[in-house]
């Protein structure tokens, strides 16, 4: 038996050491606080800013309007928001910053098998986001797309929500009763699901969920959460 023979070294799903953990991220300890820069409506930033709220972590919000957009492409690392600013670094990709932040906040996965299932499932949400129906909503709200609202509804966006609910339902039930994905403490997979999916009936149709409870469910605690109550109640209203 030579050495290529050898039994691998096992490897244990052991707790995770998070970074910056408490309510003020070293960055912020050293006087600079986190700069999140997205379109002011929710899209793809409302459950970035929900979850720096969950973890108490204070940002600059900067809002950017359509007219002031070109003059903010071209400092993005991808050409697109949203994006989050650390100490002068710029992370785009909205998933990288929820991952990101959700490690930062204590909001991820305790161990690393536990973060792979989260990734799992919040890349699931985000291809949910990508679809041709159900992703390009907020063009239809905007008028980016020209579309009957209701057309646009029941001939793209039911189908995607057909496919893609019934696996957040079953990967909720995969975790018991207590309405989360993983553990009992909400994660960054949970805000992302709840923001995600609470757009369909805000916005599409206020029925779009009935078939799901636990989804709904999900929804309701998220915005349940005193400090995201909070948040919910005082946010301006936005057309997408
Ligand atoms: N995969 C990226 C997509 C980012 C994206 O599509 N951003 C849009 C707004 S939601 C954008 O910046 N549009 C302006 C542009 O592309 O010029 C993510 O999840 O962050």
């Amino acid at each position: 038996m030579d050495e290529h023979d050898q039994e691998p070294e096992k490897v244990l799903d052991v707790p995770i050491e998070h970074g910056a953990r408490t309510m003020e991220s070293t960055v912020q300890s050293v006087g600079m606080k986190d700069k999140f820069l997205y379109f002011d409506v929710r899209g793809r930033g409302e459950a970035i800013r929900q979850l720096m709220v969950l973890g108490g972590h204070s940002f600059e919000d900067v809002r950017i309007s359509m007219e002031e957009w070109p003059g903010f492409k071209d400092q993005m690392p991808l050409g697109q928001v949203p994006v989050l600013e650390v100490n002068g670094t710029k992370i785009g990709q909205s998933v990288a910053i929820l991952r990101y932040l959700g490690h930062q906040l204590r909001r991820a996965g305790s161990t690393p098998l536990e973060c792979a299932r989260l990734d799992m499932i919040g890349e699931v949400v985000q291809e949910f986001t990508n679809t041709e129906g159900a992703g390009k909503l907020p063009a239809v709200l905007l008028g980016f797309i020209k579309a009957n609202k209701e057309e646009f509804y029941k001939t793209k966006i039911v189908p995607d929500v057909d496919k893609y609910a019934p696996i957040i339902e079953r990967f909720l039930l995969e975790n018991g009763n207590n309405g989360l994905f993983s553990g009992d403490r909400e994660t960054w997979v949970d805000i992302f699901a709840a923001e995600t999916f609470s757009k369909l009936t805000d916005y599409a149709s206020h029925d779009a969920l009935d078939a799901y409870p636990r989804i709904q469910a999900l929804i309701t605690r998220i915005h349940n959460i005193p400090a995201i109550k909070e948040h919910i109640a005082k946010r301006k209203p936005t057309p997408a």
